[in-house]
């Protein structure tokens, strides 16, 4: 039954319009040569009349042109009018405008999405810095904790609990059959916003957003899913409007082998598509990470794509204080949460220092870092004990893993708070990856300024209410000092004798589209450990000097598709360097031009009706 529905779908193509074209599909050419976009490509799909107009891949609202509207049987069914994209991006962003809250806002982009693409697209390029904290974070945080409220129309895929044994059916259930990227998620660690179950299918949404709008990857092959393993958020199982599963999450073997299956089935329709991991909790995400990264194209972002731009932030501050990439091992670094995030981040770190080679083994590059939890400083309990203090390793704390242990300082005591840490380390960058408001208090940051003329002070959690501090704060308690980066966007702060001081935003949407990018253009088969140091490179170049100098890290998020194009160039060459590309290379082809081409950029087509006989 599912494959026969398989069967029927036409995938549609583009192509050149040729008159050989045009007879072996049977196309009239009469009706074709009329449209004056024929010197464009073509678009060929088995749907028509209203069907076009209800699919958001498809549809062009009031631009369909005569010809069109004749051949696929729409005469009637649009106003008279043909309008241009222009004057439609002219509607939609007064109507946006028009829209009070950021949430109103999201719904409204939503609903664009869900009727016509390409317009989304043209309009979230179009206006990238205002609409990413729309369709990305912070609103995407608000949207997530309201999902069963504010529900319109699915989209994406959904496999739930009660979905075992049927997935490797399932996965035909999606009408299309070239998938490039797949972003899932479990819910249960989304943003700094905890557990929110099948709400959190928002965050593959908004990812794949970006995939598109900012890494060009095609609409139609990306595929955002939810596993519904069930939530612990109390709230949620007791919404009568919640749509998940009304259970508590499975756990052990048995969730380990649901996402199993669920693995199985996608790779068995789209073995080469690349898979993100994305907001999972700890110790999930790594132990799934470690479980899959050396058998298929997959990789964790909130591990390894925000250490790339994390990075890439450190190496751009060096910069920005005079001093060169190579001086990471100078840094002193305090990263507040050791989390997927948080050891991700130490850990890309550390992999610079070592490639940089200015430290002579791993091990003394973990002592440029000290790593905190909610229980203080990952530190030595037999010195707490000393002090008279009961370690939080005695108790509190859960057993430390075999990568947060690295970070354990043998020469201070367990469990030390922000304060005394940074009066004992004098650190030069201070990382929030904790999800949690406050965690650098005004002590501990001024203490911090007291001792580093630049401060990096880079509060990474998001949304922007979970952000370790404000940009306003580090500011204040910096003097003014502070090379800001932020998970999540602030605003630019100014600053009591004219200056003004630069927000950056530090998020993985800097890197991921990139790295979709390279990794789709070079069908490569592994994601590598040197995509992510070099996509951390290839942005901390991208600054210009004058802009290092007022404290921008990076180009303003209005440049993401440049950012992308970078990336997902240097990613392409490392995954060719390497080995791990499938693609074959053209004599003569340029890399750049190859990426740059790949892209998609949203523009109407002309489309032509063609069922196969
Ligand atoms: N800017 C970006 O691009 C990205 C930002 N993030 C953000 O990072 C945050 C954390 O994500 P993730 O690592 O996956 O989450 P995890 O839940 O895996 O880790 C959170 C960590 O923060 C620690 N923590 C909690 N409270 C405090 C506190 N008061 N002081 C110090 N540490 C504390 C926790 O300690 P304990 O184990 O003791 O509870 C834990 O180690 C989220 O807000 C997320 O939005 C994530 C990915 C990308
Ligand atoms: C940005 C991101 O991936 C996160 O906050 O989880
Ligand atoms: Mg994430």
């Amino acid at each position: 039954m599912l494959l026969c529905r398989r069967q029927q779908l036409l995938k549609p193509q583009l192509l050149n319009p040729t008159n050989l074209f045009l007879r072996r599909y049977g196309v009239p050419p009469a009706v074709l040569n009329s449209d004056p976009r024929l010197d464009k490509t073509v678009q060929v799909t088995n749907s028509r009349g209203v069907n076009i107009i209800h699919d958001p891949l498809l549809s062009k609202g009031t631009a369909f042109s005569i010809a069109e509207r004749e051949r696929l049987s729409i005469r009637g069914l649009v106003p008279p009018r043909c309008q241009e994209m222009d004057k439609q991006l002219l509607r939609v962003k007064r109507n946006l405008d028009d829209c009070r809250t950021p949430l109103a806002k999201f719904v409204f982009l939503a609903a664009l999405q869900d009727r016509n693409e390409t317009l989304f697209y043209k309009l979230i390029i179009n206006h990238l810095d205002e609409l990413a904290g729309i369709i990305y974070t912070p609103t995407v945080g608000l949207a997530c904790l309201r999902s069963h409220a504010i529900y319109r129309r699915s989209r994406g895929m959904y496999f739930s609990t009660q979905d075992r044994g049927s997935m490797s059916a399932m996965v035909y259930n999606w009408p299309h059959e070239e998938v490039d990227v797949i972003v899932v998620t479990d819910g249960s660690r989304v943003l700094g916003l905890g557990d929110l179950g099948c709400n959190g299918m928002q965050i593959p949404i908004g990812k794949l957003s970006l995939y598109v709008a900012a890494g060009g990857i095609r609409p139609r092959a990306v595929l955002p899913v939810v596993l519904d393993v069930g939530t612990n958020n109390q709230s949620l199982l007791n919404d009568p409007l919640y749509m998940g599963m009304g259970h508590p999450r499975i756990e052990g073997e048995e969730y380990y082998s649901f996402v199993d299956e669920w693995v199985t089935a996608v790779k068995s329709r789209w073995p080469n598509a690349l898979i993100q991991f994305e907001d999972f909790k700890y110790p999930h995400a790594y132990n799934l990470l470690n479980k899959y990264r050396n058998s298929m194209t997959c990789f964790n972002d909130d591990i390894q794509s925000t250490s790339a731009i994390t990075l890439a932030g450190l190496l751009a501050g060096l910069k920005a204080r005079g001093m060169k990439q190579e001086d990471l091992d100078q840094e002193r670094i305090i990263c507040c949460g050791s989390g997927s995030a948080g050891v991700g981040v130490v850990e890309g770190i550390v992999d610079c220092m070592v490639a940089q080679g200015r430290v002579k083994s791993r091990e003394e590059a973990y002592s440029r870092v000290w790593m905190m939890d909610q229980h203080g400083l990952l530190g030595n309990p037999q010195l707490s004990a000393e002090a008279g203090h009961i370690a939080p390793s005695n108790g509190k704390r859960a057993a430390l893993d075999e990568l947060q242990r690295c970070y354990v300082k043998k020469d201070l005591p367990d469990g030390l708070t922000l304060e005394e840490v940074v009066e004992r380390v004098k650190p030069t960058a201070i990382l929030g990856l904790t999800g949690v408001r406050g965690v650098f208090t005004e002590k501990a940051i001024r203490t911090m300024a007291k001792y580093t003329e630049k401060p990096l002070v880079f509060p990474l959690s998001n949304p922007d209410t979970h952000a370790e501090c404000t940009a306003e704060e580090a500011f204040k308690w910096t003097d003014g000092r502070a090379i800001f980066a932020s998970g999540s966007p602030f605003e630019d702060v100014p600053l009591p004798n004219g200056r003004i001081g630069r927000t950056n935003q530090c998020n993985n949407s800097y890197s991921f589209p990139g790295l979709g990018l390279g990794i789709t253009v070079s069908r490569a088969n592994r994601v590598t450990s040197s995509m992510f140091m070099e996509t951390a490179r290839t942005i901390a170049d991208m600054a210009s000097p004058s802009q290092l100098k007022e404290g921008i890290l990076f180009p303003g998020v209005a440049n993401l598709r440049d950012v992308s194009l970078a990336v997902g160039t240097r990613v392409c060459e490392v995954a060719y360097e390497e080995g791990v590309a499938t693609a074959n290379l053209k004599e003569g082809e340029v890399l750049s031009e190859v990426v740059k081409n790949s892209m998609y950029t949203p523009e109407y087509v002309p489309l032509v009706h063609y069922t196969k006989y």
